[in-house]
């Protein structure tokens, strides 16, 4: 493993930062080259990126290709796709790519298949609900049990059965499951429990609280213990736990998928219920398409390799600390939720995979809410606040809300909203690189400024200062395999950063003190013992027991 600040390509960055990349104008950029747009974007399936708009010049991307090559990225990656126990630190392989390979390519290709068939084969039971009865699936599970699901079903509301609804419980609060529960029917109802593990307490918690109910409504409707197995479905890797539980119908994975990479397995059951077996079948295939960019398109126009590397550059030598998430589409709500565990667990570690303090920063915060929400929100700071913070906006050509089912005017007054929601987002991403002079603020007359306020004062507080950097993803539409697609680049996005700063994204040995923590704790909080504890817990636990 190479340390990247060891490298001749650091020190070159390093020099470059500091001779054109620390005052690189993204203006002047543009008004020096024509072809910077075409230049710096790329199209990979599925998704096209307009990087233009970045703080970075073709030396920089030369320079961070230089890097990736000395920190053996791309041998990296081929051992990654060839199942080689890459996960270190807990001896495992790291293949979720092997999920969305076709019949008979990728690793443990019957097994994948003979799991994806039998899922895809109770999603289409489900699915007939003339004659499975089923109306509501509740989805119990957390963390990556939880998020790729949750994310994906509305994104793909398009493609759902309008006779079934879709439901996800989380947390450990019974604030999440009551209401879900409320107005459920036990006999139209189908849980499905989602852990790869079987032992997380949010989701063991819920579930019995899940049987609970079903066994108390059940009765009513002729429901007992035996149909248990007709209600509850699991999803795991550990299926000796969930057979104690009741569950008699499994669909299992395999310690080589991540939680986080998890959406591709039988933990995509929900979203395979919603969209059904074809639609299910094209997410995947739209993964399995970038997957083949990432690991065969040359670096240079490899999209996944160059957001990675932009992820270094901003986050070791500009030193920025987040990246804000704008998607234009409703339907992505939970993207910015979802890529917040796929990239602060993966990369969030403090120490290389020889257990090394890392020299520099790793994974940036992650966070965003869907445009035009944002803009109403926290837009304020990101065009004026003291920090600079890219941005990454999300942009879908065609909608898929102006269906012919609707009456002609409501489609016309959609088609307009589409329209406003495009015009938007490409005018956040021109604003924050354009920004505003005090000067030509100075030339308008805002009609909410201060009676008699000095007009020199009201033009600096309506400058902006530009030059703030963004990326603009575009999609046809928002479909199965470009959702798919989407989500691969972001996985592999990080995968790549992690390759560079020689780290291991594939274990969360973070989570585990919290846990630890809790359930030494949960016992006090009926005893009240606070024996041992620092003054600050045992203050707090007397609080919250009084
Ligand atoms: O699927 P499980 O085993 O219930 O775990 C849920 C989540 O908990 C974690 O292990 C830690 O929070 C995540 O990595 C995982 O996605």
């Amino acid at each position: 493993m190479v340390r990247p600040e060891t490298t001749r390509a650091w020190t070159a960055l390093r020099g470059h930062f500091e001779a054109h990349g620390r005052g690189l104008d993204l203006r002047e950029a543009f008004a020096r080259d024509p072809g910077r747009f075409a230049a710096f974007s790329l199209q990979a399936p599925e998704v096209f990126a307009d990087l233009s708009k970045n703080l970075i010049d073709v030396a920089t991307r030369r320079f961070l290709l230089d890097l990736a090559a000395e920190c053996g990225l791309e041998a990296r990656r081929d051992a990654m796709f060839a199942g080689q126990p890459i996960n270190t630190t807990e001896g495992r392989a790291v293949l979720h790519t092997a999920l969305r390979a076709p019949r008979g390519q990728g690793p443990f290709s019957d097994d994948v298949h003979g799991v994806l068939d039998r899922m895809l084969a109770l999603a289409e039971r489900v699915r007939d609900t003339a004659t499975s009865g089923i109306t509501d699936v509740v989805n119990i599970g957390i963390g990556g049990s939880d998020l790729g699901p949750a994310m994906v079903v509305p994104a793909l509301d398009a493609y759902a059965h309008r006779g079934l609804r879709l439901h996800f419980v989380s947390n450990v609060d019974g604030h999440d499951i009551v209401p879900v529960l409320r107005g459920l029917d036990p006999a139209r109802t189908l849980f499905i429990v989602a852990s790869k593990t079987f032992t997380t307490q949010e989701t063991l918690a819920n579930a019995q609280t899940a049987r609970a109910w079903f066994l108390d409504a059940g009765p009513a409707s002729g429901l007992g213990v035996a149909d248990i197995a007709r209600h509850f479905v699991a999803a795991t890797t550990n299926v000796k736990a969930a057979a104690d539980f009741g569950i008699t119908e499994t669909f299992g994975f395999w310690d080589w998928v991540g939680g986080r990479y998890s959406l591709w397995s039988a933990i995509g059951l929900p979203i395979a219920i919603a969209i059904g077996a074809e639609h299910f079948r094209a997410l995947l295939a739209g993964a399995h398409a970038m997957d083949r960019h990432f690991a065969t398109a040359p670096l240079t126009q490899n999209l996944p390799v160059q957001l990675g590397l932009l992820d270094v550059w901003y986050r070791n030598f500009h030193g920025f600390t987040s990246r804000s998430l704008a998607p234009y589409h409703q339907g992505l709500k939970r993207l910015p939720a979802y890529l917040q565990q796929l990239e602060m667990e993966s990369n969030g570690k403090g120490v290389d995979l020889a257990g090394q303090p890392l020299a520099a920063g790793s994974s940036p915060v992650v966070w965003g809410e869907p445009g035009t929400n944002g803009q109403h929100a926290y837009f304020q700071m990101l065009h004026q606040g003291t920090d600079v913070i890219p941005v990454e906006f999300i942009l879908v050509k065609m909608p898929a809300h102006d269906r012919a089912d609707l009456p002609a005017a409501v489609r016309d007054s959609l088609t307009g909203q589409h329209a406003k929601l495009l015009a938007n987002g490409l005018a956040q991403s021109q604003a924050l690189m354009l920004g505003k002079t005090a000067a030509d603020a100075a030339r308008e007359r805002p009609p909410t400024a201060a009676p008699g306020a000095d007009p020199a004062m009201i033009a600096r507080h309506r400058s902006f200062p530009g030059n703030r950097p963004s990326t603009t993803f575009v999609l046809d539409a928002l479909t199965p395999p470009s959702l798919g697609a989407l989500i691969a680049m972001f996985e592999h996005r990080v995968f790549t950063s992690a390759a560079v700063w020689g780290l291991n994204a594939f274990d969360q040995w973070g989570v585990e003190l919290g846990k630890a923590l809790a359930g030494e704790l949960l016992p006090r909080l009926d005893s009240g013992d606070a024996t041992g504890l620092d003054a600050s817990t045992a203050g707090l636990l007397a609080r919250v027991r009084a």
